[in-house]
C-alpha cells in the first residue's frame, strides 16, 4: 500500500514528514518523479528538488520553487499536493500531458530548510534562513533578497537583524548558490515560478525597478488569464501586475534574477490569504487553495509550452 496514500494532503507536516514523503513520492512514482539533490542549506540539511520527466534529455524545463520564506506554510503544502496533481493528471489532463511530453518540471518544495525547521521548533514567523556570520549578532538572510539582479537596492536592508536583510553579498546563502547553480548548468529553463503567501497576487518582474520589462505585456496578460483561471474555482480574487507596481519595490528578488537570466516566464505568487489569519492559514484552507493555484499554473505552464 502506498504509503503516500496515509499522507495527509490536507494537513501541514514538518520537515521531516515532508523529506520521508519526498522519498516516498518519486520511489511510489519512479516512472516519471526523481529526487534530486542540488545542494546543501547553511546548517547542513539537503536542499531537494523533485523532477517530473517523461523522457528526452535537457528539454526544456519549468522551475517551480515553494517554501523560500519559511513561514509561508500554505506554499510547502501547496507544492506538495500540486507534485501529486501533476503524477495523477499526466495521460489524462491534456495541459499536464503535453507539457511532460515536451517539457520537464522541477519543483523544489522546501527551499529553506534550515528556517522552515525553525518555524516548527522556535518560532512560527521566522522568514529568513538561519546562516550566522562572526561579529554579527541577527540571524539569518532574507532568500528572497539575495540574489544578483538589483541587489542591495531599495526594498532591501543591509542590517543583519532586519527581516529583509539581503546578506554579504549575492548568492552568499547557499540555498539562493543551490538554485542559481541549478538553473545556471541546466541551462534551458524556460519558467519559472515562486511562490510565496500571503496577499493573493501573481507578479511578475521587476521588483527593483518601477521599469517595466521589455516583455511587459505578455506577461501581463498571462497573468490575467491565470488569475481568472483561479477565480473560477472558488471566487477568490487575486490582483495582478508588475511586483514594484503592484506591491512595493524589492530588490535581489528571485524573479528578477530568473528574469535577466533570460527566463522569460517568470513569476511570483502570493498565496491566500488577504490579512484575516495570514501567515497562520487554517489547514482546511490547504486543499481548496492548492485547487485554484493549479489552474493558475496549468495556464502559466500551457502557455510556456505554446511560445
Ligand atoms: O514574502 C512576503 C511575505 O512574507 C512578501 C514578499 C513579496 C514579494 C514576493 C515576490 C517578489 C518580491 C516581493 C517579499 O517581501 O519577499
Ligand atoms: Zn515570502
Amino acid at each position: 500500500e502506498r504509503s503516500t496514500s496515509s499522507f495527509s494532503y490536507s494537513s501541514y507536516h514538518t520537515l521531516e514528514e515532508i523529506y520521508t514523503w519526498i522519498d516516498n513520492f518519486a520511489t511510489e512514482h519512479s516512472d516519471i518523479a526523481s529526487k534530486i539533490r542540488i545542494g546543501y542549506s547553511f546548517e547542513n540539511r539537503s536542499i531537494l528538488v523533485l523532477k517530473f520527466s517523461t523522457g528526452g534529455s535537457q528539454r526544456p524545463a519549468i522551475w517551480i520553487d515553494t517554501g523560500i520564506h519559511a513561514r509561508e506554510w500554505i506554499t510547502h503544502a501547496t507544492g506538495i499536493w500540486t507534485a501529486r496533481k501533476i503524477v495523477n493528471e499526466y495521460g489524462k489532463d491534456r495541459i499536464v500531458t503535453n507539457v511532460l511530453n515536451a517539457m520537464d518540471i522541477f519543483m523544489e518544495i522546501v527551499s529553506n530548510p534550515d528556517g522552515f525547521a525553525f518555524t516548527h521548533s522556535m518560532n512560527r514567523l521566522w522568514r529568513k534562513n538561519k546562516s550566522s556570520r562572526p561579529g554579527i549578532f541577527c540571524i539569518g538572510v532574507d532568500l528572497n533578497r539575495n540574489w544578483k539582479s538589483g541587489f542591495g537596492g531599495n526594498g532591501s536592508n543591509n542590517s543583519p537583524c532586519s527581516e529583509t536583510y539581503h546578506g554579504p553579498s549575492p548568492q552568499s546563502e547557499p540555498e539562493v548558490a543551490a538554485i542559481v547553480d541549478f538553473i545556471t548548468a541546466h541551462g534551458n529553463i524556460k519558467a519559472l515560478i515562486s511562490i510565496h503567501s500571503y496577499s493573493q497576487m501573481l507578479m511578475y518582474p521587476y521588483g527593483h525597478t518601477l521599469e517595466p520589462v521589455s516583455d511587459q505585456e505578455e506577461l501581463y496578460s498571462l497573468a490575467k488569464n491565470a488569475v481568472q483561471a483561479l477565480y473560477k474555482v472558488h471566487g477568490m480574487e487575486y490582483i495582478f501586475g508588475s511586483i514594484s507596481t503592484t506591491l512595493y519595490v524589492a530588490s535581489g528578488i528571485t524573479v528578477d534574477w530568473a528574469y535577466d537570466s533570460g527566463i522569460k516566464y517568470s513569476f511570483s505568487f502570493e498565496l491566500r490569504d488577504t490579512g484575516r489569519y495570514g501567515f497562520l492559514l487554517p489547514a482546511a484552507q490547504i486543499v481548496p487553495t492548492a485547487q485554484e493555484t493549479w489552474l493558475a499554473i496549468q495556464t502559466i505552464m500551457e502557455h510556456t509550452l505554446n511560445h
